[in-house]
């Protein structure tokens, strides 16, 4: 398979290493130093592009690869504001995009435990529940798109919870956190690659669940393998349509 990579940063780079391993060719390598080499053209001659770009650059970068009609996998997060707008062009323009806030398969592991916990915890009420996520410093954004994730999970899944709000130390500061309310809890920490923790306290004691990433490979290799997933196929889709946990 011939693969684009739109970013050709930290993560990019991670890539291209888990592809070649895997027998694929990176054809085209795009970073702040060579934008103009981001065409229609030269995507065409890939069979799949996989980006890891900027929050601001995303978008921009998603409907290139719609006019060159070529498979794009997102792993940029930043820009889920416009998530609806880029599932309606992707649909009207019969193409394919798969995106997800986290491609590891430990934290979608994470994400089907999250879900099921919050479900449970809709018959304990003493509990309140809040998110915790810390990154490395050159981190552009906050929250993390995989707190978001699982904030929106335990939304979707516990009654007594409707919205989340977020507070990144040394920065924001929430004063009041509503019982209706999710806190997400972010910092930055020299050298971090992710660490993501949901919090249930009582007055009596806590249940924490966590997934600390060792390391960027968990989400590089997970990007080959979702694009190698989507090459063939036309549609929108999430990181959790590959994975079916039971
Ligand atoms: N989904 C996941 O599993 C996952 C995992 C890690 C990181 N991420 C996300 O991936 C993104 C990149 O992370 P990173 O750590 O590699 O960042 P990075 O800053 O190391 O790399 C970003 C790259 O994008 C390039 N770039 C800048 N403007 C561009 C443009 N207009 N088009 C294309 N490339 C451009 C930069 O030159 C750089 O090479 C972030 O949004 C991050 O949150 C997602
Ligand atoms: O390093 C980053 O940036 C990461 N971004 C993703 C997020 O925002 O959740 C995934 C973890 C690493």
């Amino acid at each position: 398979m011939n693969i684009a990579l739109i970013g050709y940063g930290k993560m990019g780079q991670i890539i291209e290493r888990f592809a070649l391993e895997r027998g694929h060719e990176v054809v085209l390598k795009i970073s702040a130093g060579n934008l103009d080499e981001l065409t229609v053209s030269n995507l065409r001659k890939a069979d799949v592009a996989i980006d890891f770009s900027t929050p601001d650059t995303a978008i921009k970068n998603i409907y290139t690869c719609f006019d060159a009609n070529i498979p794009l996998v997102v792993g940029t997060t930043g820009w889920y504001g416009q998530l609806q707008e880029i599932k309606n062009e992707c649909l009207s323009r019969n193409t394919s995009l798969l995106y997800g806030s986290n491609f590891s398969i430990g934290v979608n592991l994470f994400f089907h435990i999250n879900e099921v916990l919050a479900k449970i915890m809709n018959d304990y009420p003493a509990y309140d529940v809040q998110v915790e996520e810390i990154h490395h410093t050159q981190k552009l954004d906050a929250p993390s798109g995989t707190a978001m994730t699982i904030a929106e999970a335990i939304i979707d899944n516990l009654d007594r919870k409707t919205e989340w709000v977020n507070e990144l130390e040394g920065q924001t500061e929430i004063e009041v956190v509503k019982q209706d309310q999710v806190l997400i809890a972010s910092q930055r920490i020299e050298n971090i690659p992710g660490t993501h923790t949901v919090l249930y306290s009582s007055e009596v004691d806590e249940i924490e669940i966590k997934h600390t990433a060792h390391s960027r490979a968990g989400f590089a290799l997970g990007a080959v393998v979702a694009a190698e997933w989507l090459k063939n196929k036309q549609g929108f889709y999430n990181i959790s349509d590959i994975f079916n946990f039971k």
